[in-house]
Parts: structure tokens; C-alpha cells; sequence
């Protein structure tokens, strides 16, 4: 059976995250994955994905670090509390700060690699430092300050 993606463990519920949910049809549907001790994504840009001719549009860059930051602390939170993804009570990660620079043009084309390393883990908050590679050169880099979900902010809960 082919490894489960992060983001396929998510319940139906917050499965349609235009970055990284697999119910979204019109969404990136992002898939992250432990290598060692980093996380890993490819993701192959679309044409339309475009800043100008032949450069990837910088928003986009700066979805598939959020959503692989989110997903990479997520899958962390499990891995130090020694519990399998998707065992219950969850570890649901929303974004509290999102930092992108911009190293150099990200060439259209090619697929991008999105590594994550881990940078803190406490009991609501897990920073992770992500690089986006295209042909093997680094374009850009980011750091995601993740933050455990509010209950306000499930699916069907309206009061604080
Ligand atoms: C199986 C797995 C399931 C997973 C399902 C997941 C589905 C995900 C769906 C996909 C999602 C995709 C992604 C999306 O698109 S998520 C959508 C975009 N994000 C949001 O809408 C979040 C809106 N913001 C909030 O709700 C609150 O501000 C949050 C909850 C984020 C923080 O609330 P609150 O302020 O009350 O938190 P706290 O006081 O307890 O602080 C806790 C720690 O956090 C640190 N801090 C806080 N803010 C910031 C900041 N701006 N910079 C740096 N650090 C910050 C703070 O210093 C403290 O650190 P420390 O002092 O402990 O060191």
C-alpha cells in the first residue's frame, strides 16, 4: 500500500483547504511526507501558476509553504507525543505567521521541492523552516509559526 500523505489523514471536515485539501477539486491538494527528520512535498506548478512568462507566481510559492509548514507540524506533534497521524484527540495546526523570501526567480516547468525541518515543538506551537527548490536550486524559503486549531474555528462551532 502506497505511504499515506500528512494531509490524507485529515478528517472530512478540514479536507478543503484550497493549499492542501484532498475535497477540494479546485485547490493545490498538497501531499506531504516524512523524509528522516525533514518533510517533503513535490509539487508540479500549473502553467496558469505564473507571475510572468516562465516564473511561478510568488503567492502560490507561499501556499505550498503554509500548507506543507502546517502539515509538517501536524505530523511533529504526533511523532513527539509517539502517537500515530490521525489517532484522536487530533493535532490540527492552523497558521499564525507566515515569513516567505524570495532567493532568486522559481522557473515554470520544472517540479518544486518543499522541505520542512522542524524547528520547535511545544504543546501549541511548532515553527518549521521550509525551502523550495526547483532543478535542485534553492528560490525560496519561509518559516511557518503553526498554532493548534481554536475550537471556535471547527467546522459547525459559531461561538468562541
Ligand atoms: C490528523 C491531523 C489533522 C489536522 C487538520 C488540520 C487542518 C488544517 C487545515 C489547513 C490549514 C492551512 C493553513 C491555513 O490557511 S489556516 C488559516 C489562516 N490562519 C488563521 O485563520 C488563524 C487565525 N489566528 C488565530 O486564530 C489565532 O491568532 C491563533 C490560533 C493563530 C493564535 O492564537 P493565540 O494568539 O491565542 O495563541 P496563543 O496566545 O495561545 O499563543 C500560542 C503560541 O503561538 C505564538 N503566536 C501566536 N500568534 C503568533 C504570530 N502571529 N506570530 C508568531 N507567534 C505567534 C505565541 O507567541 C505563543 O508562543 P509561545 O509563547 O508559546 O512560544
Amino acid at each position: 500500500m502506497a505511504e499515506k500523505a500528512f494531509q490524507d489523514y485529515y478528517p472530512d471536515e478540514l479536507s478543503h483547504c484550497y493549499g492542501c485539501g484532498r475535497l477540494n477539486e479546485h485547490g493545490l491538494q498538497l501531499k506531504s511526507y516524512w523524509d528522516g527528520d525533514e518533510t517533503v512535498a513535490v509539487f508540479h506548478p500549473r502553467p496558469y501558476h505564473m507571475a510572468i512568462p516562465g516564473v511561478v507566481y510568488g503567492g502560490l510559492i507561499a501556499s505550498v509553504i503554509d500548507c506543507h509548514g502546517t502539515g509538517s507540524a501536524s505530523a511533529a506533534a504526533y511523532r513527539a507525543a509517539g502517537r500515530e497521524m490521525g489517532t484522536d484527540p487530533g493535532f490540527r495546526f492552523v497558521t499564525a505567521s507566515l515569513r516567505v523570501d524570495f532567493l532568486r526567480p522559481t522557473p515554470l516547468g520544472v517540479p518544486l521541492e518543499v522541505r520542512g525541518r522542524i524547528r520547535e515543538v511545544k504543546e501549541r506551537k511548532v515553527v518549521v523552516a521550509v525551502t523550495v527548490r526547483a532543478g535542485g536550486e534553492e528560490c525560496a524559503r519561509g518559516e511557518v509559526v503553526a498554532v493548534r486549531m481554536p475550537e471556535h474555528m471547527m467546522p459547525g462551532r459559531t461561538t468562541a
